[in-house]
C-alpha cells in the first residue's frame, strides 16, 4: 500500500519505449518509481514483452505511433504528468537519409515539446547524446572530461547534428509556459556509449566473433579510451532525474548530464572483450593488426560502395569514415553533477554490470543452439 505522500497518482509517457535504452527505462519506472498510476508507452514499433507488463499493478499502455506526427505525440502526451524522450533514429552507419534522421531526432522532439505546451505537461526529460559534444571529426581527445569542459564541438555528421539540434530545443523551451501557466522544466541526458542486454552492436560484434572462429581482430589502438555505461544506469538515471525535476525545477531545468557509472575506461575493443572474452570470442592482436591508413582507406571503400549500391540495395558495414573516426578518438567522461544535483549513485556496479551483460550473450547462445537442435 502507498504511504499518503507516496499516492499513485503520476502518469509517466516513455517515447521510444520499446528500443533497447527505453526497454529499460520502462522497466526501471515500474520497478523504482512508487508514483506510478498510469505507464504510456509509446513507439513506432510496438514489442511483444509489454504484454506481460499489463497484468502488474500499474495500468500499463501501449501506444503505437510517430513522433513525427504532431497530432500523435499530442495525443499521447495528454494528460500525462512526465515525458521520458528517448525515440530516435540512432544511425552512424548510412543506413536512413539525413532527411529522415532529421525529421524523426529534431521534428520529433520539437513535436513532444509542443505537445507539452498545449497538454500542460511540466516535466521533460530528454535522452541525449555523447555526440553533442564530440568526439569531433577532427580527432580532437576528449580525456575524462565533464560538462564545462571546453570543447570543439564539431557536428556534419546527420546523427551527431540532429542529437545537438534536438538537444538545444529542450533546453531551450526550459521556462516556457504550458497550459495552465506553469514553466515547463526540462532537462537532457548524454549517455555514452550504451552497453547491456539488448545492445545489438554488441551482439553484432559477437556473432562476427563466431563466424571468425572465436575471434576478433584489434583495429584500433588498446590506448584510445572511449567512454561507456551500463545500460540500467543510464535507465536509473532517467527515473531518478524525472523524479527530481519536479521536486528541484530551478537547479536541474535547462541542465545536461552526462551518463555515468563504474564502467573502466578502455578502448572500444577491450572493453567489449570484458564480455565477449568470457563467451569464447579473443581479440587477436595487441596492436591494431592494419595500420591507420589502411582502415581509412577501406572505411573510404565501404563509404563509396554504399554510394553506389543505394539504388539497389542497403550497404551499410559498421566500418565507415565516422565510425572509424569515432573509435579512434579518445572520449570519456568523469563527473559529479549527477550526483551533486540530484543524488545519483550507479544502482548497479561494474561488476553486476558486466555479469549481467555476460549473462545476457550466454542466454543468446542457449537460445541459438535450442533453435539449431530443433531445426
Ligand atoms: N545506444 C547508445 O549507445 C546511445 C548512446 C547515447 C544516446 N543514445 C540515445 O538513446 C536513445 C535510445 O537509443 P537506443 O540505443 O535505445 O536506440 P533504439 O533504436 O534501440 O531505440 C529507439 C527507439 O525509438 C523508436 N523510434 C524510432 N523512430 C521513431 C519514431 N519516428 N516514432 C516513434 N518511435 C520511434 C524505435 O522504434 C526504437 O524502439 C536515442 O535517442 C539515442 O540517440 C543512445
Ligand atoms: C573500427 C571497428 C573495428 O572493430 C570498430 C567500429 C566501432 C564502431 C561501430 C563504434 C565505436 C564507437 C561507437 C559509438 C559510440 O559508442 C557512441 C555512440 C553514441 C550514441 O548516441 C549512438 C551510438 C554511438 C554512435 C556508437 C555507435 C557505434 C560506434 C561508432
Amino acid at each position: 500500500m502507498a504511504s499518503p505522500e507516496e499516492a499513485q497518482d503520476l502518469v509517466y509517457l516513455v517515447t521510444g519505449g520499446c528500443g533497447f535504452l527505453g526497454e529499460h527505462v520502462v522497466r526501471m519506472l515500474l520497478q523504482q518509481e512508487p508514483r506510478l498510476y498510469e505507464l504510456r508507452v509509446f513507439d513506432l514499433h510496438l514489442s511483444p514483452w509489454l504484454e506481460e507488463l499489463k497484468t502488474g499493478p500499474v495500468q500499463v499502455t501501449a501506444i503505437q505511433g510517430d513522433v513525427t506526427q504532431a497530432h500523435e505525440v499530442a495525443a499521447a502526451v495528454a494528460g500525462a504528468h512526465v515525458v521520458i524522450h528517448t525515440a530516435g533514429l540512432v544511425d552512424v552507419f548510412g543506413r536512413a537519409s539525413p532527411e529522415t534522421i532529421h525529421e524523426v531526432n529534431v521534428q520529433g522532439t520539437q513535436n513532444v515539446i509542443e505537445a507539452c505546451v498545449q497538454n500542460g505537461t511540466q516535466f521533460l526529460v530528454y535522452t541525449s547524446s555523447m555526440e553533442v559534444v564530440g568526439p569531433n571529426t577532427k580527432g580532437h581527445h576528449f580525456y575524462r572530461g565533464n560538462e564545462d569542459t571546453p570543447y570543439e564541438a564539431v557536428h556534419k555528421h546527420p546523427y551527431p547534428r540532429s542529437k545537438a539540434l534536438a538537444e538545444k530545443l529542450v533546453l531551450e523551451a526550459n521556462g516556457r509556459k504550458v497550459c495552465g501557466g506553469l514553466p515547463l522544466v526540462t532537462c537532457a541526458l548524454r549517455p555514452t556509449g550504451i552497453y547491456g542486454e539488448g545492445h545489438q552492436i554488441m551482439r553484432d560484434f559477437y556473432h562476427q566473433g563466431l563466424r571468425l572462429g572465436g575471434r576478433l581482430f584489434r583495429a584500433i589502438p588498446a590506448s584510445v579510451e572511449h567512454g561507456r555505461v551500463y545500460v540500467g544506469n543510464v535507465a536509473w538515471m532517467h527515473v531518478l532525474v524525472a523524479r527530481e525535476l519536479q521536486q528541484r525545477a530551478a537547479l536541474i531545468g535547462g541542465q545536461v548530464y552526462f551518463c555515468y557509472d563504474q564502467s573502466p575506461y578502455r578502448s572500444y575493443e577491450d572493453f567489449n572483450m570484458e564480455f565477449l572474452g568470457p563467451c569464447g570470442v579473443r581479440l587477436v592482436g595487441t596492436h591494431p593488426l592494419l595500420p591507420y591508413w589502411m582502415l581509412l582507406i577501406l572505411a573510404l571503400f565501404n563509404a563509396l560502395l554504399q554510394w553506389l549500391l543505394r539504388p539497389l540495395l542497403l550497404y551499410a558495414p559498421l566500418l565507415n569514415p565516422y565510425t572509424l573516426a569515432i573509435a579512434n578518438t579518445t572520449f570519456t567522461v568523469s563527473t559529479n553533477k549527477a550526483q551533486r544535483h540530484f543524488g545519483y549513485e550507479p544502482l548497479f556496479s561494474w561488476e553486476e554490470s558486466r555479469t549481467r551483460t555476460i549473462r545476457w550473450i550466454q542466454a543468446m547462445e542457449s537460445a541459438s543452439v535450442a533453435q539449431l537442435s530443433r531445426s
